[in-house]
């Protein structure tokens, strides 16, 4: 532990309201939300017993408080709802603005893919002991594989002066919500209707009956949560593509270029 904290601990004299100290402790922590939970508490107690602040504000260079942040764009909509579609067309009109971070995955490589450019390829072990140790922002598992975005692949997006775009399921918007890395931009893609869905899925060509069901059964689930004001930023509708794609657009000039490359 730090030789401050430690110094600091043995000077506390137990304050006589210990109970209203942790009310407001846990109402002003709920609020403030700090991005570093165990430097914010050190601070707060610090202050409540009258002593020098461990961890005084700004004396670290921090990725997300520097100009150099630039929120990622957290992407979630059913499968077959156009996200992937919006994407492109949206790296093809500012080719040097986004970037995708690598994921770690327990999966065996495919033919063709570039361990540290598909995925990072990993053994349970060492994927197990990195979510133990809080590196990821996010993690799922799939058919019986886990997957992960580590908080380290997103910064390197950001480091290069790009924004992070993360397409991932409702769960994984949760994580990231509840993760140190903010702000980020939700954005929540959804079909006319779940029979629209279908039809486009059916016209992809890409699945067979039975995971057309499966992910029209998905989507339901996933529709019950777009309208979390708490979880995602804006809900769009993919009806008229290119209506829907200016749409896209005006969210990410408006909440993320501006404090970016736009400026
Ligand atoms: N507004 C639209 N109207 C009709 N078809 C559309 C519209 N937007 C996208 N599509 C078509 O819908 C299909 C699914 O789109 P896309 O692959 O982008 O979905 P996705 O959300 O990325 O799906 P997944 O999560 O499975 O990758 C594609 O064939 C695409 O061309």
């Amino acid at each position: 532990m730090d030789n401050k904290v430690l110094w600091s601990a043995e000077q506390i004299n137990i304050p006589q309201d210990l109970g209203s100290i942790i009310k407001d402790y846990t109402k002003k922590i709920i609020r403030e939300q700090p991005k570093d939970t165990y430097k914010w508490s050190a601070n707060y107690f610090a202050g409540q017993c009258g002593l020098p602040t461990p961890f005084p504000e700004g004396e670290e260079e921090d990725l997300e408080e520097t100009d150099n942040f630039i929120p990622p764009l957290v992407i979630v909509g059913p499968s077959g709802v156009g996200k992937s579609t919006l994407v492109e067309k949206l790296m093809k009109e500012y080719p040097s603005y986004f970037g995708f971070s690598v994921s770690h995955t327990t999966r065996a490589p495919r033919e063709n893919e570039v361990n540290g450019v598909h995925y990072h390829f990993t053994d349970k072990e060492t994927i197990l002991s990195k979510l133990n140790n809080e590196e990821f922002l996010e993690s799922a598992e799939v058919h019986g594989n886990i997957y992960g975005t580590s908080y380290d692949s997103v910064q390197k997006v950001i480091r290069g002066g790009r924004c992070c775009i993360l397409d991932v399921d409702v769960q994984g918007a949760q994580q990231i919500k509840r993760s140190n890395l903010r702000p980020v931009v939700t954005v929540f893609v959804r079909p006319p209707s779940i029979q629209d869905l279908e039809q486009r899925l059916r016209s992809r060509m890409t699945e067979s009956e039975d995971k057309i069901a499966l992910r029209v059964s998905n989507a339901t689930k996933e529709m019950s949560f777009m309208n979390d004001k708490q979880l995602f930023d804006h809900v769009i509708i993919n009806d008229d593509f290119d209506r829907c794609y200016s749409e896209f657009k005006n969210i990410i000039e408006t909440k993320i270029l501006p404090k970016s490359k736009s400026n």
